[in-house]
């Protein structure tokens, strides 16, 4: 299950983490601001990439990543991350205005090295959640609490989420995220990822493929 642990909205964003205020970030889709968010409780350097007047009220779009550094940054096919990770970075561009939030949560939670661990049991069989569990995990160890107090400190009051994973929505939405409206992110299937699909789809819920949840957008 995901976590929705609550980080106490009382205290101010100082009491949970140092905020760096923002570098310019040129993409290939156009210059984004880059800041950084170090949270006190675990020591993770969180990342916000920003596009445009986010703080003027109305919703952003915007997207909440959880890190993977195999498909964000080396080009893995098993999974969709940095399909997903590239197109919402388009997306928010092309509409001149976003913010994306980069959570250090790799693995579903479970760290790099253990995802490694993991890809190896589904080399010989296991699917993404029993891997996991062979491991003795929870299929998902995620932890959005950070992102409230995030936003919030981008004066973002509401977001338009890009996901496909409605528990993503209901967690942020416990935690007191105002998601407006779910937009589905294009998943990129290919023979690499598609039993791993399949698998979010039956197993974690994900919405896509048959029920034309896919995204159309390009
Ligand atoms: N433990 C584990 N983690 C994985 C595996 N494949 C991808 N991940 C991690 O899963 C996270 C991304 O989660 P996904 O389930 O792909 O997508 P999501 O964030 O729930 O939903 P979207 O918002 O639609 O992307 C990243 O932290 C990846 O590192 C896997 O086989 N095992
Ligand atoms: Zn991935």
């Amino acid at each position: 299950m995901q976590s929705t642990k609550n980080v106490d909205h009382a205290s101010s964003s100082d009491d949970i983490f140092d905020y760096v205020p923002p570098c310019k970030l040129p993409t290939k889709w156009g210059t984004f601001s880059l800041h950084a968010f170090v949270e006190h409780s675990t020591g993770k350097e969180h990342l916000a990439l920003t596009f445009g007047d986010i703080a003027n009220g109305d919703p952003v779009l915007a997207r909440v990543h959880s890190e993977c550094l195999t498909g964000d940054a080396l080009f893995s096919q098993r999974c969709d991350c940095g399909a997903q990770l590239e197109s919402a970075l388009e997306r928010i561009a092309a509409e001149g205005r976003g913010v994306l939030l980069y959570l250090r949560q790799e693995g579903r939670g479970i760290g790099l090295v253990n995802k490694i661990r993991a890809y190896v049991l589904q080399d010989a069989g296991a699917d993404t959640v029993l891997a996991n569990q062979q491991l003795g995990f929870e299929a998902d160890l995620r932890d959005y609490s950070i992102t409230r107090p995030m936003l919030q400190h981008l004066n973002v009051s509401s977001v338009r989420l890009m996901t496909n994973n409605p528990r993503k929505v209901d967690a942020l939405t416990t935690l007191g995220v105002n998601v407006t409206e779910r937009l589905s992110l294009r998943v990129n299937r290919n023979p690499f990822n598609e039993h791993y699909l399949d698998t979010k789809k039956d197993k974690l819920g994900h919405l896509f493929g048959a029920n034309g949840e896919q995204d159309d957008w390009v």
